[in-house]
């Protein structure tokens, strides 16, 4: 074709332009190294300065130009121009749009320009297409064999890197409604909610400029034990307690994260709404051994991390100790110091007998004399509460039996018993329930045998491959060229109805990850080309809140299918994959199903491999109704001995400080009666009921006294009675006589919960006492004590509150019954300087003050307990709570005077 021939009109221009479906082939890769294709309708299907594949795909199949034409009549411009470099073809790009403008020549002047344009690129190129593609090609098949020597066949391709994601900054909390996580804080179970008070603890000492050591703990427990929800509260708690610190209010740039809420696979990042350890440190895909720093990147990973004080992993068990170093490092790197983790508190969390690292990879816990050992300085927690299954107890107790039962081990009569109820042929476990198994052979023969048996009408879509020219810096279609088992598959099958899995981290932070399942409901084709090519798969996924960005109205107003494009990755420098990343997913395997969490699935142990897989496997369902085992065999549920061993040699993390009574009751180190007081400022009953009721701590209180319960009127509801207490209310409007002005306000009032099997009453009438919010309960057993609550508020002066508390403890000393304990809100912060007044009519009268500690969020102490004989109390000191301005007080008295007093006085 003769490039400076002069066209008549567009027909005649398409007319010479013609090919022939040989003279496609051999220029059409060539063609796609440089064409440059702006479409008027649909921009966003365009790519400029590249190509565009479905045209290409068009071209393919032998479409002449008009026909290219007419399908996309949107088409303003064509322009191939393959011999030049990018930024040159964008030149020409540019500079064809303003020749055009300033000319306001037609549209078929336009169009002669352009095909002047590709004749010339055809005439060029036509002679060298051909052998340099099959050079091209042999060129990326050798690279693909060097990159890739062995690839371990029965693993997934274990972990997940989220490369593609551009990096960010801004490491955003989760945005979940204020009653949302105050109901998940008010879930916590006891150990649950130790490992968050005390996480909690210490980000208010680094917000009150304490400098606490970092916190190291290794959060572990078997499957369903709660650790990534426990987690999920102590991020959201931390982040907020945080953002306190003085840098976060100069700055005011709340984007940068506090915590950082990271897991090694995208679905257990997705699960506890965090991201990848990977895409947040921008950590490199392969590990070598020796340190590979940030390099230009410093700056940006710095910036965007330098506020980070605590890091959580969860899924510890599948993180290599290279990749734990590699942690370690990054952080020393990023804050420019040389402690542990960069001076950050770690969170590591995970269950190391479920499944380890890919590879030969040794735990994290066991110990190996010529490695980097981080792990000794970790204290680990055990969460042994089963919550996935707390409806199926008998099960979870099963669970946690095999957890760790060794190779050599029987299954005990019961145990064998119970799993037996679930083995069932493969032939009556219904199709549509998940398949899990240990090999991703077994999981290919029962996709396919599951696609044939239920009739289902298969799409089969080919990758797309690339190659990048060095010299144009174009792209050439590679054909034929097998990728091995870590790229996207050369060829993958859909069909309607088929259970499919993502295989690709898309988007952590909607779910759109590497182990996403779903259900095919849309196979959408290329527009209007009437060709099998596929452009988009429209998922039902199986959990709803995941891929809200990808969702689409394709198929009408009321689609709301999850659309999954052709996914671009590097399968070597040069050469470029486009495929879906998917696969079918009636069946995966065991390391794709951890910490998942589901109702029913069919389990084979036939070819279990390694320890934990088992377990893992069997652990998923909520009950041992929804499970079902397929060749079954004992032998094949075993954990890691060196494990067993690791775990035994752990220290363990003591909460004494944090959850000062739990260690009381548990450690029982007191065989005496005792009886403890709590004082707790609730800032109001109504919207604190059901946290003071799930408090494990405020629990265990003999006397509860409440001050600030905001209750009005005289009658009190049944839904502030705790259950297993009597309630003495003493609401403010009833307290003042003289003082209207505070009878009338909102807010105050005091009550005292005394347990019912105490030997205890009420004292109501103080004849002397008036303009006083107190209650007062006298107990004579187990342990003799006359016990008042009072709340003095803040705007309650000295005038006022003195004689009036002046007479209240005269009044309490005439009743002949010590010790006298006068707890409350009094509003005179011991911290801090200056006259005391309160503390010195106290101490006038020979009062001790129990309350060392701050018992508010500013680092105040106004609450405190005054006791007349403090060689009657065993301990003392604060709780802790997340519902509150306040923290509770409490002592622990006793019927003797104890040795050397625990208590402590200020003065
Ligand atoms: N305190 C709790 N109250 C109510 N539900 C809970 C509580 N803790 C955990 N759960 C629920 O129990 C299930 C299992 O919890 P989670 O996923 O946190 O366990 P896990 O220990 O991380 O499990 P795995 O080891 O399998 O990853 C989840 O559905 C979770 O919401």
């Amino acid at each position: 074709m003769d490039a400076n021939a002069s066209f008549e009109d567009l027909s005649d221009l398409l007319e010479k332009c013609k090919m022939t479906h040989d003279e496609y082939q051999e220029s059409v890769k060539a063609l796609t190294s440089g064409m440059v294709v702006m479409m008027k309708r649909e921009p966003k299907d365009c790519w400029v300065n590249g190509y565009n594949p479905d045209l290409l795909r068009a071209w393919n199949a032998n479409m002449d130009i008009q026909f290219i034409l007419d399908e996309f009549s949107c088409i303003m411009y064509m322009m191939s121009y393959v011999a030049k470099p990018e930024h040159e073809m964008t030149e020409f790009l540019n500079s064809g749009i303003r020749d055009v403008k300033k000319s306001n020549v037609n549209k078929q002047d336009e169009m002669k320009q352009i095909m002047q344009a590709y004749a010339k690129h055809r005439e060029v190129s036509a002679q060298e297409s051909v052998a340099r593609v099959e050079v091209d090609r042999l060129e990326c098949v050798a690279q693909r064999q060097a990159i890739h020597p062995d690839e371990h066949e029965e693993q997934d391709q274990i972990p997940d890197y989220e490369v593609h994601a551009l990096y960010s900054g801004a490491i955003d909390a989760p945005k979940l409604s204020p009653d949302f996580v105050r109901s998940m804080y008010r879930s916590l179970n006891e150990t649950q909610a130790s490992v968050f008070y005390t996480v909690r603890e210490w980000c208010l000492k680094r917000v009150w400029g304490h400098n606490p050591e970092p916190l190291f703990y290794f959060i572990s427990g078997g499957a369903g034990c709660g650790k990534s929800h426990v987690i999920k509260c102590v991020y959201q708690e931390a982040t907020k307690i945080l953002r306190q610190l003085p840098r976060f209010r100069d700055e005011a740039d709340m984007s940068q994260p506090a915590v950082l809420l990271t897991a090694f696979t995208g679905t257990a990042a997705f699960n506890i709404s965090g991201k990848t350890l990977h895409s947040v440190l921008k950590l490199p895909r392969n590990l070598r051994p020796h340190y590979q720093g940030l390099g230009n990147a410093l700056d940006e990973v710095r910036a965007a991390l330098s506020n980070a004080e605590i890091l959580i992993i969860d899924e510890i068990s599948i993180v290599s100790k290279e990749l734990f170093a590699y942690v370690h490092w990054r952080f020393q790197q990023i804050k420019g110091n040389r402690k542990p983790f960069g001076g950050m508190s770690v969170l590591a969390v995970g269950d190391f007998y479920q499944l380890p690292p890919v590879g030969k990879a040794k735990q994290l816990c066991i110990c190996e004399g010529d490695v980097l050992d981080l792990w000794k300085d970790f204290q680990m927690v055990n969460l042994t509460e089963i919550m996935r299954q707390k409806d199926d107890r008998a099960f979870a107790q099963l669970l946690n039996r095999i957890r760790t039962k060794k190779k050599t081990d029987p299954l005990s009569v019961d145990d064998a018993a119970l799993l037996t109820q679930a083995v069932a042929e493969i032939k009556d476990c219904p199709p549509d329930v998940l398949h899990i198994f240990a090999m991703n052979k077994e999981v290919d023969a029962h996709n396919a045998a599951t696609v044939t048996a239920l009739r289902l009408q298969v799409v089969n879509i080919p990758a797309e491959d690339y190659r990048k020219d060095p010299r144009t810096g174009g792209m050439v279609i590679l054909t034929d060229l097998k990728g091995n088992s870590r790229d996207l598959p050369d060829n993958i099958q859909a069909a309607q109805g088929a259970g499919v899995m993502v295989t690709r981290n898309l988007d952590t932070e909607d779910g759109i990850v590497n182990g996403t399942f779903g259900t095919i409901a849309n196979i959408v084709p290329i527009a209007g080309c009437g060709l099998t090519t596929v452009k988009l798969i429209g998922l039902q996924l199986d959990n709803p809140m995941a891929g809200q960005k990808f969702r689409r109205k394709i198929a009408g107003a009321t689609d709301d299918l999850v659309y999954i494009e052709r996914f671009e990755e590097q399968m070597s420098k040069r050469v470029v994959r486009r495929q879906f990343p998917m696969k079918l997913a009636f069946g995966c395997t065991a390391h794709k199903v951890q910490g998942m969490t589901m109702k029913s699935a069919v389990v084979c142990l036939k070819r279990v491999f390694e320890s934990g897989m088992a377990y893992v496997a069997l652990s998923r369902t909520t009950s041992l109704e929804g499970l079902r085992i397929i060749d079954f065999e004992e032998k094949k549920i075993y954990a890691d001995p060196n494990v067993t061993t690791a775990m035994e040699n752990m220290s363990h993390a003591s909460f004494r400080s944090t959850r000062p009574l739990l260690h009381f009751v548990k450690s029982a180190e007191h065989a005496a009666p005792t009886l403890t007081v709590v004082h707790h400022n609730a800032e109001g009953l109504p919207p604190h009921m059901e946290d003071l009721k799930s408090h494990h701590e405020l629990g265990l209180a003999n006397v509860l006294c409440v001050t600030e319960t905001h209750l009005s009127g005289s009658f009190v509801s049944p839904k502030f009675q705790l259950e297993g207490y009597d309630m003495f209310a003493h609401n403010r409007h009833v307290s003042y006589t003289n003082r209207v002005d505070m009878a009338t306000k909102d807010g105050g009032g005091v009550a005292v919960y005394c347990r019912s099997s105490l030997q205890a009453e009420a004292r109501r009438y103080f004849h002397d006492v008036t303009d006083l919010e107190f209650s007062v309960v006298k107990v004579e057993s187990p342990v003799r004590a006359l016990i008042a609550a009072v709340y003095r508020p803040p705007n309650l002066g000295l005038d006022t509150f003195l004689p009036n508390m002046q007479s209240l403890l005269d009044s309490l000393e005439t009743m002949d019954c010590q010790p006298v304990v006068v707890c409350g809100d009094f509003n005179e912060d011991l911290l801090s300087k200056g006259k005391k007044a309160i503390r010195e009519l106290f101490h006038s009268r020979g009062y001790s003050q129990l309350v060392s500690a701050a018992t508010t969020e500013k680092q105040t102490l106004i609450d405190y307990i005054y006791i007349s004989r403090p060689e009657l109390c065993l301990q003392s000191g604060v709780l802790q709570t997340y519902h509150s301005y306040h923290v509770p007080v409490y002592c622990i008295l006793t019927l003797s005077a104890v040795g050397a007093s625990a208590s402590f006085v200020i003065e």
